[in-house]
């Protein structure tokens, strides 16, 4: 005989199973609707999940040999779940097939299932599948009033969690994007100045250690005033993107780039030596020029320069980096000066200088 206190049992596992929630939400439904297999002494568990005219299988717990599977997929009409969301209450049937109302059931045609007790779960107004256990032999009692109670404390559980969950996934959602406003540009969705600095902080503290070399270069758009001027700052915006797409194309798997801001780009190539990077620049050069929203090619102007970090170790990240990007901004100034189109590395300026 089933007392009042075995809901207070289910209301301890209920208890436990919440405190257990680092274990994942998967793990805890498949522990309650291990509960309820024992509670009702049922061996079919399932928590369904109705997506259309679909009966979705979300967890269940099944006995050795039949073959059913989280994923699995029914026609909603020829479930169990159908007679019980109709109802929109709990439903507990203790002989299907003697039961006038369900004998002739699709589902109980498909399934013999003898014993059923499920219970529509709701979730955002709207009913989201049920909790159910069953068995192919009929039940050994009558379902009682505390079957029902123990069966709604288990369903207001997984309403609780359904809930905490979507508030738990908008919270990680909301916190992706604005991680995502404050280190990428939104226009171009490449990293930004902070971005930039977050990702070259970590890059540079990583050559430290293993003492190699990399290359910095400035990219600048030119003339883009023009552009804007004379098609208008959405034909800006576009080429701005397609700059950016370009660049991004033209870059092995672990070179960089940024929007620094305005028209002005960065790029980080790690490891590469002097050719590689000239290289890699002139690539991106034509491949800007071939930029179909303007009439005529687009040009830029590129400013490098090398890491040597034989003498880094002792120096502060951002201190290199703001060299870095001090050396790189005079190479750039220096090709904008030369007539623009054109890169220049620092080296070759420091070169020059020391011949006079
Ligand atoms: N469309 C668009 N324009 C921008 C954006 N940010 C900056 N600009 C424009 O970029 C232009 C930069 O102009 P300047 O700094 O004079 O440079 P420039 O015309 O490219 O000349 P040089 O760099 O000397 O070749 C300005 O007209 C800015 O308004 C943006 O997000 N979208």
């Amino acid at each position: 005989m089933l007392s009042p206190s075995s809901s207070e049992a289910v209301i301890r596992r209920l208890y436990q199973i919440t405190q257990d929630y680092k274990q994942g939400f998967d793990h805890q439904i498949t522990e309650l609707i291990r509960m309820g297999l024992t509670r009702f002494n049922l061996d079919i568990g399932i928590l369904s999940h109705i997506e259309g005219k679909h009966y979705v299988i979300d967890h269940c717990v099944v006995p050795d040999g039949l073959e059913l599977h989280q994923g699995d997929k029914f026609n909603f009409d020829s479930t169990y779940c159908a007679i019980t969301c109709k109802a929109k209450a709990p439903v507990a049937i203790e002989h299907m097939g003697e039961d006038d109302r369900y004998a002739s059931h699709p589902a109980y045609q498909e399934f013999g299932l003898e014993s059923y007790i499920g219970i529509p779960i709701c979730f955002e107004d709207e009913v989201y599948g049920t909790l159910n256990f069953s068995s192919a032999i009929p039940y050994s009692r009558k379902f009682a009033d505390v079957d029902i109670d123990a069966l709604q404390l288990m369903a207001s559980w997984i309403e609780v969690e359904l809930i905490r969950r979507k508030q738990e996934q908008q919270l990680e959602d909301l916190n992706r994007k604005l991680k995502f406003q404050a280190y990428y540009d939104s226009l171009t969705n490449i990293p930004n100045r902070r971005g930039m600095f977050q990702h070259m902080m970590k890059e540079l503290k990583r050559l430290n250690r293993s003492n190699s070399k990399g290359s910095l270069s400035l990219l600048d758009i030119d003339f883009f005033k023009k552009v804007n001027d004379t098609y208008g700052h959405s034909v800006g915006d576009a080429v701005l993107k397609e700059v950016a797409t370009k660049i991004s194309d033209a870059l092995r798997e672990y070179d960089y780039v940024a929007r620094l801001g305005g028209e002005e780009f960065v790029i980080w190539f790690p490891d590469a030596d002097d050719s590689a990077n000239l290289e890699a620049c002139r690539r991106i050069m034509e491949s800007i020029g071939t930029i179909e929203q303007l009439p005529e090619p687009l040009t830029v102007s590129i400013g490098s320069c090398q890491l040597d970090c034989k003498n880094c170790n002792t120096i502060d990240a951002a201190e290199v980096l703001a060299e870095l990007l001090e050396k790189a901004d005079q190479a750039l100034y220096h090709a904008k000066a030369a007539g623009r189109n054109r890169l220049v590395r620092y080296e070759d300026i420091v070169e020059t200088q020391n011949e006079y």
